[in-house]
């Protein structure tokens, strides 16, 4: 690789967002080294990478960002000038069952990773980016009205976005305390291809196929502001190319459902492409014990990121819904590849199904 080339670091390229990001990067500037550097754990997979995994601008390194000598030795062999760090516990259940691990990897991994930046960098570095691509999450929870904005005060409220909230912190305190140029992006729901199916969508997606029961949490009341993921790369290129640094961005859909009017919308859609009577799929609504502490709603102001660096969501949901369910049923290989290991163990002790 010549000098003239911008090596940038990828943290949880193998996992769904990271995913797109590094296909989007690969494609998109082929004079940029993107190095992914995954650990692999339950939801990285690198089928999600294969389409580029020959490309002579790509690089994939198995490492864990909580290992402090194996961050290491990859700054040692590459010459990084940014870092994308997006590998994080990403599964609001799965930290109310276990938040430990969330505390290391969210936590720990994001100061192995800043801290491993601030020693190859040095002292307030010139032409380096540390980004840290975050959650609407760490905003906690609105009422029926109101959005969140790159002010809202900080108030996580599960396991998960707390340790997203910690993460963020950290970064700041990173920017603040050693000049490391940081920015943060705090991104709603994604759907998209390559989603690990114990969040909702795919989740659902998968259960339908199989005519097993939709487990709705509580009365189905909740809001989620949805975003095609290949949207979210889209706008995670225009904060590592137009961002400034020490900023923060939100970035969201405008999109905002109610579980229950997504998951009858997806149930009409699935009934009508796998050719069955409709209602079929909402007979598998099953209303199960609602989430513990099962934040409202999520709505993300995004004009900060539209007016600054002309970033708007472009897929309409309903196509963005059809494209992902065709996404679930033609990558069946894929989908019962994830399904048969530790997911279906998990699914199972959590639902007993
Ligand atoms: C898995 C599952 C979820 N739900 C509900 C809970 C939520 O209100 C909504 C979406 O749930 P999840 O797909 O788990 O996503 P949610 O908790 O909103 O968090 C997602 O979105 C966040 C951004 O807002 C990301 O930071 C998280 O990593 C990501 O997991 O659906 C159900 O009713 N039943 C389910 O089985």
């Amino acid at each position: 690789m010549s000098a003239l080339e911008r090596t940038i670091i990828v943290t949880g390229g193998a996992g769904f967002i990271g995913s797109h990001v590094v296909r989007r990067l690969v494609n998109n500037y082929p004079h940029y080294h993107i190095v992914n550097v995954d650990a692999l754990t339950y939801a990285g997979n690198l089928a999600n990478v294969a389409d580029v995994a020959d490309a002579p601008n790509y690089s994939f390194v198995r490492a864990d960002i909580t290992d402090l000598e194996g961050i290491r030795a990859v700054f040692a062999v590459h010459q990084v000038d940014a870092v994308i760090h997006l590998a994080a516990e990403s599964h609001v259940d799965r930290s109310i069952d276990d938040p430990l691990i969330f505390v290391k990897t969210n936590l720990l991994g994001t100061a192995t990773m800043l801290q491993v930046a601030k020693e190859s960098w040095g002292p307030h570095p010139q032409g380096k980016l540390f980004y840290h691509v975050s959650t609407d999450e760490v905003f906690g929870s609105l009422g029926e009205l109101g959005f969140f904005t790159e002010s809202t005060a900080y108030d996580p409220r599960s396991p998960y976005s707390a340790s997203k909230a910690g993460s963020d912190h950290l970064v700041r305190a990173w920017g603040h305390t050693f000049g490391l140029p940081v920015v943060i992006s705090n991104c709603s729901n994604n759907y998209g291809p390559n989603q690990f199916p114990e969040k909702l969508l795919p989740l659902f997606i998968n259960n339908i196929k199989h005519l097993k029961p939709l487990p709705v949490y509580g009365k189905g009341v909740n809001v989620r502001d949805w975003l095609y993921v290949e949207d979210h790369a889209r706008a995670i290129d225009d904060v590592l190319h137009k961002g400034k640094p020490g900023e923060t961005y939100n970035i969201g859909g405008h999109n905002e459902y109610r579980n229950i009017d997504l998951i009858r919308l997806l149930c009409k859609l699935m009934d009508a492409k796998l050719g069955r009577p409709e209602g079929t799929s909402e007979n598998l609504i099953t209303y199960v014990t609602d989430r513990a502490g099962h934040d409202l709603r999520y709505a993300i102001d995004a004009s900060k990121i539209r007016n600054e660096l002309g970033w708007e969501p472009s897929l309409h949901f309903e196509e963005g819904l059809a494209r992902t369910i065709d996404w679930y049923l033609e990558n069946e290989a894929w989908l019962e590849g994830v399904t048969s290991g530790d997911y279906q163990a998990y699914y199972d002790k959590m639902y007993g199904k």
